[in-house]
């Protein structure tokens, strides 16, 4: 277990001479009104020169110069030749502040006497960029080292949407790239929903801006732009960034095997990116990640989990169930849900919560798009559970299944080589062999309010009579309770389900279902087509409990068996912040 590699990103280290304000990350993100507080004046002053793949043409011993500003109404920042938008200008580049993850300022440092010119002089680049070269460091970007001199370079790290080419970018803001063409209004016919919902499609793909600051004596101009962009960026999120360290955990049997490579070619280089400090570990063996969660004493080599502000784990969804058991079984684990925020990027078979905080985030679902949320560090609330069987109890996250789909589930283990594929064949033998289970089902419809979950009674005892409990006795073929809308990344089964809703919305098909109906409902699930269909409902409640008559199917926790016979559940309503942006 000491096998943990930890990784601080110094990329933003302070440089002397512009005073550690400009590349540290405190920020005071106290309002979202004071977000948009834009100091026009000072960046008016904060020249930037125009890159050349903007101007290939340029002279380099008399390069032009462009601003930043931003556009309130549209939110988003322009890069323009000019301030003045009532004139004309170029319109150079536009950036969401939405795809941004960091904004640093840092310093190229060159050899010889100070010139306009110097790009063929650079030294190194870090981030392997097309472009002019440029690295981190903290020397000072002054002649202080013979004949080396630094200049500033004011990077945006932002992750656009794919579909956007630099041209459609500018398009649905109503800006074209033009040369000398004033600032456009949408255009016509465009509205601004649809310019937004334009962007709300795609992955996202790697696209940062460098700007080179033109040399000036003051350098506080750049601190306060670089602050106030920031300030944009990230107006909500009251971790400081500097505070930000994860624990990354890597399953590197998930799947097709692809986390290593998933964390190297895209999470690592994104956290550091984004200036997220982090530590990782590959899990070595079966419930690893489960007993990593486990208090750590407080000499050894191991941070504990409360000393780190968010759990990423890359992986499928027995990594996520592994690490809220281990939660779950130490005594400080309300305090550890309080703080701790979670993340998954999906690397496994079915990838449920990946999938389920991307619909949600209106992100597809990449390796890539889950890393910007992580790096971009947005969070929201997410409902747990706590379910009980007759001798343990579990904290779950994603859905309970018992009777077709359970059966699926697990008996097609057998075929796991054949990835997704196998619940879809196992699912068809499933219908031609058709098996209906009986069992006492109960349950609490919600009420107005669901802030505060529902305390059950031990499970040997009998449920409340008088609190508006639901009792029934049936034969049933698919119960499947969820909390996500995803079980899996191509399975989007519970359409109604919320991330914070505080209700299971329970998928059930009784036992009167043919054949026949249940295989259309096998087909259209994935894809959420079975919700209007006959035979099909969607009770919501805050608790349940399932005492089942015909054994022989399985209780599915999370995709993981657990003990069988009956079980009860209740909601546990935002119980802990996971890497969305709802
Ligand atoms: N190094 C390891 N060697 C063997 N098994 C491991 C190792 N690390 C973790 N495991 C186990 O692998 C199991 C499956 O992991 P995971 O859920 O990440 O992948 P998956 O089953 O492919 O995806 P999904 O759960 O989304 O279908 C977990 O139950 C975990 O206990």
């Amino acid at each position: 277990m000491g096998n943990e590699s930890s990784k601080t990103s110094n990329l933003n280290a302070p440089l002397l001479s512009l005073q550690s304000d400009i590349c540290n990350n405190n920020m005071d993100h106290s309002s979202s009104t004071s977000a948009l507080e834009w100091p026009e004046e000072v960046a008016k002053r904060v020249k930037l020169i125009v890159p050349t793949k903007y101007d290939p043409y340029q002279d380099p011993e008399n390069p032009s110069l462009c601003y930043i500003r931003f556009d309130k109404e549209k939110k988003k920042f322009i890069v323009a030749s000019d301030f003045d938008t009532t004139t004309t200008q170029t319109i150079l580049d536009v950036v969401d502040p939405e795809d941004i993850i960091n904004i640093k300022v840092e310093i190229e440092l060159l050899t010889g006497a100070p010139t306009s010119r110097g790009q063929e002089e650079h030294i190194v680049r870090n981030d392997g960029e097309e472009g002019e070269q440029h690295r981190a460091t903290n020397e000072p970007p002054v002649d202080t080292l013979g004949d080396t001199y630094g200049r500033a370079i004011l990077s945006i790290f932002a992750y656009p949407k794919r579909n956007l080419s630099e041209e459609s970018i500018l398009n649905s803001c109503g800006m074209k790239r033009k040369p000398e063409e004033p600032f456009r209004e949408l255009s016509e016919g465009t509205t601004p929903e649809e310019a937004v919902k334009s962007q709300q499609l795609g992955h996202r793909h790697k696209h940062h801006r460098h700007f080179r600051v033109a040399p000036s004596e003051d350098m506080t101009d750049l601190s306060t732009l670089v602050q106030a962009m920031r300030r944009i960026v990230s107006p909500v999120d009251s971790t400081s960034l500097d505070e930000r360290r994860l624990l990354i955990i890597i399953n590197p049997v998930s799947g097709k095997k692809t986390a290593v490579d998933v964390y190297e070619k895209t999470v690592a280089p994104m956290l550091e990116e984004a200036s997220v400090s982090y530590d990782f570990f590959i899990t070595s063996y079966a419930r690893h990640a489960e007993e990593r969660m486990h208090q750590q004493p407080t000499n050894g080599e191991l941070r504990d989990i409360s000393d780190y502000s968010g759990i990423v784990s890359i992986g499928g969804d027995g990594v996520v169930h592994e690490i809220l058991q281990g939660i779950h079984s130490r005594p400080d684990a309300k305090e550890i849900l309080k703080n701790l925020k979670i993340g998954m990027v999906g690397a496994g078979t079915s990838n449920g919560l990946s999938a389920t905080l991307a619909h949600a985030s209106d992100e597809k679902f990449s390796p890539m798009d889950s890393a910007f949320m992580i790096a971009k560090g947005k969070t929201s609330a997410i409902d747990l559970s706590l379910y009980e069987t007759t001798n343990k109890s579990y904290l779950s996250f994603l859905t309970f299944s018992w009777a077709y789909i359970a059966d699926i589930d697990i008996e097609s283990e057998a075929i796991r080589f054949m990835g997704f594929l196998r619940f879809d064949l196992w699912g068809a033998l499933r219908v031609v062999t058709l098996r209906k289970y009986r069992a006492k089902f109960s349950y609490l419809p919600p009420t107005e309010d669901r802030s505060t979950g529902v305390t059950l009674p031990p499970l040997n005892q009998p449920l409340p009579t008088d609190e508006g409990w639901v009792y029934c006795e049936d034969d049933f073929v698919v119960f499947w309770a969820s909390q996500v809308t995803h079980a899996g990344e191509q399975m989007h089964h519970s359409p109604p389900s919320k991330i914070d809703d505080g209700v299971f919305n329970i998928f059930i098909v009784r036992g009167n279902v043919s054949r026949f109906r249940l295989a259309l409902i096998a087909l259209t699930m994935a894809h959420g087509g079975q919700v209007d269909m006959p035979c099909v409902e969607f009770i919501q409640c805050t608790a349940y409990r399932l005492e089942p008559i015909t054994m022989g199917s399985f209780n599915d926790l999370d995709g993981e068996v657990v003990e069988p016979g009956p079980i009860q559940a209740a909601v546990i309503p935002g119980a802990i912040q996971a890497f969305c942006n709802p």
